[in-house]
């Protein structure tokens, strides 16, 4: 990372540094990763206090409002999912980017799937594919600078979007709708510029992590019949329940959803997808004895105590029961904790237990291809994208 840095592993320490003691600390940024998303000029972000911006985007994401939107993830799951059997096999992890990105987008700019946000997202992915370079270098032929281009790209095609949005009243607020309600001291509101730069940060925290989630749910059932199984009994129910198979999912029917409710949660667990996350000292610091300097980095390895059997028994058994009972006090947190802690939980919860409904009443499916592993950065995914042929079952209903 090139900054002196204190790694911390345990529960305990990770609640000291996300949340207990977070007025020492500050988030830290990679430069690299920063440079593709602040793609206008930092004065940008000098016009609205950042603390206002960041409590309308958790505010936007509230549970009420997030809940209000189970139709509309339930209308983008089946969009996905329809074209499964239309095809010899599918990529999952192609699958599950589309649906990520069309829910994130439908929930943070109110935008429903189109060719535009097909080319969004496929621009997007450039953008993603140069985080994740080790040799972060502006040089052309590099998936950096394509990154870079694509960056550009997006926040321009972002740019008809917010200026339509502004004109448009509608009666369901998305974040767009919040942030530009928004005022600063001077009775001013948020640019163009910078809404578009904040739909772009928003687009990296919630599009990459979800659908890597999404691959992370089809591995872990596909592996564990037993699992999978009980999973679907369970979404058969909710199924047989309603009168229409047009019917979309509904509050009810999530809350419904126990077993598959602990598969998200020990798939989080075991995938860990956000292993780790830094923090910079603000001050010195002393933590039981140990001396944190004024400026140096502090990454807290989440993954270490996510599959730690001190922690969690057996932790390399995919076993949903142990979520049952309540894990240890801060031994699982995917989302992170304190003041910085995802905003998007609710929504990706939500967007995992409809996908896993539709995928399980609707197909079976079997992994092919002789890929295996993982790549660690930036973050844990299946290699491979995990290709499956999968058959439609009889009653299925999209
Ligand atoms: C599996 C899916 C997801 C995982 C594992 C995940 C994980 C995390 C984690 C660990 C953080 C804390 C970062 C830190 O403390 O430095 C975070 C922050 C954040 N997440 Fe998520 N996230 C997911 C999905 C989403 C979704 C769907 C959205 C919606 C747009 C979202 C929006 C955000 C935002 C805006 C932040 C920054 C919050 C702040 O700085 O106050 N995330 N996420």
């Amino acid at each position: 990372m090139g900054n002196p840095t204190i790694v911390t592993s345990t529960p305990e320490a990770a609640r000291f540094v996300l949340a207990t003691q977070h007025k020492s600390f500050t988030t830290f940024d990679y430069p690299s990763v920063s440079r593709l998303l602040s793609i206008p000029s930092a004065a940008v972000s000098q016009e609205m206090p950042p603390g206002k911006i960041l409590k309308t985007i958790h505010d936007s994401m509230h549970f009420e409002l997030v809940r209000d939107k189970i139709a509309k993830i339930d209308k983008i799951t089946r969009w996905v999912l329809s074209s499964w059997d239309k095809q010899p096999f599918v990529f999952t992890y192609q699958e599950a980017k589309k649906l990520a990105f069309h829910a994130v987008l439908d929930s943070i700019a109110g935008m429903a799937p189109s060719p535009e946000t097909m080319k969004l997202m496929d621009d997007f992915g450039y953008v993603i594919k140069g985080m994740g370079t080790s040799m972060p270098f502006n040089i052309p032929g590099t998936s950096y600078h394509m990154a870079l281009e694509k960056g550009q790209q997006v926040f321009e095609a972002l740019s008809p979007v917010v200026k339509k949005r502004r004109l448009e009243k509608s009666q369901e607020k998305c974040t767009l709708d919040l942030l530009m309600e928004i005022e600063n001291a001077n009775g001013e509101k948020i640019s163009d510029d910078s809404l578009q730069s904040h739909l772009c940060g928003l687009m990296f925290a919630g599009f990459h992590s979800s659908a890597v989630l999404f691959v992370w749910l089809v591995k872990f059932l596909g592996e564990n019949q037993e699992i999978l199984q009980q999973v679907k009994a369970e979404q058969d129910t909710i199924r047989m329940g309603k009168i229409s198979p047009e019917d979309p999912l509904s509050w009810t029917d999530i809350i419904n959803m126990p077993l598959t409710s602990t598969v998200f949660q020990e798939t989080l667990r075991m995938a860990s997808i956000v292993p780790f996350l830094t923090r910079r000292a603000k001050e010195d610091i002393n933590y039981e004895g140990i001396q944190i300097p004024k400026s140096w980095l502090v990454h807290v390895g989440i993954q270490n105590f996510h599959l730690g059997p001190e922690y969690h028994k057996d932790p390399l058994k995919f076993d949903p029961s142990r979520f049952q009972a309540p894990a240890k006090p801060a031994a699982f947190l995917p989302f992170g904790n304190g003041a910085s802690m995802c905003p998007g939980r609710e929504l990706i919860k939500f967007e995992a237990l409809v996908f896993v409904h539709y995928l399980v009443t609707t197909y079976s499916w079997e992994r092919i291809g002789s890929e295996q592993g993982i790549d660690h950065w930036p973050i844990p995914i299946v290699k491979g994208g995990l290709p499956i042929k999968v058959a439609k079952l009889n009653k299925s209903v999209t």
